[in-house]
């Protein structure tokens, strides 16, 4: 059992037991679980995360600059929008399946208060998801902002208790900054837009998650880095995601994920992990987030989104040809 929240052994895999089409099928039910578990969990993060052997120590936070990262698609061929999410869990509160109602409340009540300091391109209004009309919340949800809340993954992780308790979003003016409260962790911070300029997205999610770190304390392990629910998540935190469109690369599925594979990239459907493709549209990203920094994580996606559009440009070619 963890010391403080006594958590076990089953808390943590439970998923997996219950859904096998899990991809990784284990979370951690609150910090001390990453040290108590160890023997479990240190192999599948080595395997995610690409070789972070359990003697690795997690580097420490390094943003960069958004300005280092050009336009991926200036001329709007491939990608249909760019994404940047991080997450971040609050110090001395565990994570979901431990979490009591009152924790639920609690945290959404810490959280709240650093959003209201939010000013400029950042600036935008909390909504509690219980307050939420449901049509508004169905179009945020197709919009791509809003979290879809009825994941069976989560749900069998005892990670959806008292719901919509506690569960809220906060977003700017132009629906292009967008925070999670109390979804799969205590917070996500995502900022999105249409197009390929990744380098002003990333810079956009940097100003909000630094601004809640003026007043909030995040959980973070010397070895693993910033903590999470889910061990996929661990270290960096960083998903940057390209919602794009390589019909000739994605004709032949093998080559486009050994290409994805080679460039630690990972392929989605347009919905998220387990969904479609619709209309050829893919949604790819970075796939190791530990043993990196920030910056490196969201430099190795452009690099491997160059790749992969100039490897759908080599086939248009050929056909040309
Ligand atoms: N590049 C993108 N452009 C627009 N929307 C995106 C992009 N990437 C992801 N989304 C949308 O964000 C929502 C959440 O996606 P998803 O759950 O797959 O990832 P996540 O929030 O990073 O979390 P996790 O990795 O834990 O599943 C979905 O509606 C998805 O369509």
């Amino acid at each position: 059992m963890t010391p403080k929240y006594c958590s076990t052994l089953l808390d943590c895999i439970r998923s997996g037991l219950c859904r096998h089409e899990s991809g990784v099928g284990i979370y951690a039910p609150d910090p001390g679980a990453y040290k108590t578990f160890a023997e479990i969990f240190d192999p599948i993060i080595e395997s995610y995360h690409t070789g972070f052997k359990h003697t690795d120590k997690h580097p420490a936070t390094c943003f960069g600059y958004g300005s280092d990262f050009p336009n991926l698609d200036p001329e709007q061929k491939f990608i249909v929008s760019t994404r940047v999410r991080c997450a971040r869990s609050v110090e001395g509160f565990p994570f979901n399946p431990c979490l009591t109602k009152r924790n639920y409340k609690d945290l959404e009540c810490l959280i709240k208060k650093p959003l209201r300091a939010l000013c400029n391109e950042h600036a935008g209004s909390y909504h509690t998801l219980g307050c939420m009309d449901s049509d508004d919340i169905q179009k945020l949800v197709d919009a791509g902002l809003l979290f879809k809340g009825k994941n069976r993954f989560l749900k069998s992780a005892n990670a959806l208790r008292y719901w919509p308790t506690g569960r809220g979003i906060f977003i700017n003016k132009t629906c292009t900054f967008v925070i999670w409260v109390n979804e799969e962790d205590h917070i996500r911070v995502i900022a999105l837009e249409k197009g390929g300029d990744l380098g002003r997205v990333y810079e956009r999610m940097i100003v909000g998650v630094e601004s809640l770190a003026h007043s909030l304390k995040f959980s973070r392990d010397a070895r693993l880095g910033n903590l999470t629910f889910c061990p996929t998540n661990l270290g960096c935190t960083i998903r940057a995601s390209v919602h794009i469109k390589l019909p000739l690369l994605a004709s032949n599925r093998r080559n486009f994920l050994e290409l994805a594979k080679k460039h630690h990239l990972q392929v989605r459907g347009t919905l998220g992990e387990y969904s479609q493709a619709l209309g050829g549209i893919y949604d790819i990203s970075n796939k190791r987030r530990m043993g990196l920094t920030e910056y490196e994580a969201v430099a190795e996606m452009h690099k491997g989104i160059s790749a992969l559009i100039e490897a759908e440009c080599e086939e248009s070619r050929k056909t040309r040809k």
